[in-house]
């Protein structure tokens, strides 16, 4: 379904400097996949699905999206795809449902389908009851939701989706979601959903696959479990008073699957928990605790966690996650302080 060799884009920003936006990303897309393109800011990923949806051309490099070439064939492309960018897709001062039916005509439906198909699209997320009020009246959460319906106005197969949840708190975040989810199995074919988030646990949640950027490049491509299996691994935590830290260290050093041991700073009664980086905690703490007891150390407290794509990202570009507040878009009441919207973002 997208098929791209080492694509490339540079910005000549000015005679002495060019941005290497994108650095020679080649990626493989089937159809019915559901990809999640995450990354920091400025990493390249919305270049990358610019280049997809052919508004900039490539430096260098190849891309087919749905069997046509980007430079070749955009307008093929563009017939055959729907694209939902930052900006958004409605223009602020028309009434939802007009929006949806000029789309279509734009589209080439004669008015009678353009007016049945907003409808069904009205309908199917969720924006019947709105559907004469005017686009600007709308929360961040319904204007998302007509961006999606915009995208969907002729029934493509294969759905861009440029940082859809940006800005929605997470109600507003896990519907969008739903909708999504909804709408891509709602055609006669799964469609082909390729989005970018800077949220990690929703890349998390709902792709199937996870495409991790930096610096221009893909630097990781797999399932979000098979990411933090092979990249990460749980991390098994025995609490230990400090006389036995160093005992414990070397036997977890020495126990089947240990890729990393490392002893955390003292706690309030003198004791450390010995952090053990491994490829299945739940198997691997049973046999720790049993090393443990028959070596004669003390272990007060066990706990297992699996990984997260924070840890993926830091095992991979040794930079960590910043806790980042997303404002409430829909809520104005919530502050960006509030616990409630607070999410896990790229830093
Ligand atoms: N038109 C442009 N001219 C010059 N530089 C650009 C242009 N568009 C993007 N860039 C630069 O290219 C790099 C990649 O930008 P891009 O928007 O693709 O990143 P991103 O991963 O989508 O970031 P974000 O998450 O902030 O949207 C950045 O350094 C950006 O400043």
């Amino acid at each position: 379904m997208i098929r791209t060799n080492a694509l490339t884009k540079d910005f000549v920003v000015s005679r002495t400097r060019t941005v290497h936006a994108v650095r020679g990303i080649s990626l493989d897309i089937q159809p019915g996949e559901l990809v999640a393109v995450l990354g920091p800011n400025g990493a390249g990923k919305t270049t990358t699905l610019r280049m997809l949806t052919t508004l900039v051309p490539p430096t260098s490099g190849t891309a087919t999206v749905a069997g046509y070439d980007v430079v070749a064939d955009p307008a093929r492309v563009r017939a055959a795809i729907g694209y939902v960018g930052q900006g958004g897709a409605g223009g602020a001062s028309q009434v939802v449902r007009d929006e949806l039916v000029a789309q279509g005509e734009i589209y080439g439906l004669d008015r009678r389908a353009a007016r049945t198909r907003a409808g069904e699209l009205l309908e199917a997320l969720d924006l019947t009851e709105q559907a004469d009020r005017k686009v600007d009246s709308l929360s961040g959460g319904q204007k998302r939701r007509l961006d999606v319906a915009v995208g969907l106005v002729h029934e493509p197969t294969l759905l861009f989706l440029d940082e859809p949840s940006t800005g929605l708190d997470p109600h507003n975040r896990a519907n969008l979601w739903e909708h999504v989810l909804r709408m891509r199995t709602a055609a006669a074919e799964p469609r082909t959903i390729v989005l970018t988030t800077h949220y990690l646990d929703e890349a998390d949640t709902f792709a199937e696959r996870v495409v991790v950027v930096d610096h221009g490049q893909v630097i990781a491509d797999d399932t979000a479990d098979a990411l933090k299996a092979d990249l990460a691994g749980d991390l098994v935590s025995l609490r230990t008073p400090a006389a036995d830290v160093t005992a414990l260290a070397a036997l977890a050093e020495r126990a089947p699957g240990t890729r990393a041991v490392h002893a955390g700073p003292p706690g309030p009664d003198g004791g450390r928990a010995v952090e053990v980086r491994t490829a299945d905690g739940p198997g691997a703490a049973p046999g720790l605790l049993r090393a443990a007891d028959a070596a004669g150390l003390t272990v007060t407290r066990v706990d297992v966690a699996r990984p997260t794509l924070d840890d993926v990202f830091l095992g991979l570009t040794g930079r960590s996650l910043r806790e980042t507040a997303v404002q409430d878009a829909d809520s104005p009441a919530a502050s960006p302080t509030d616990p409630t919207t607070t999410k896990e973002v790229l830093a």
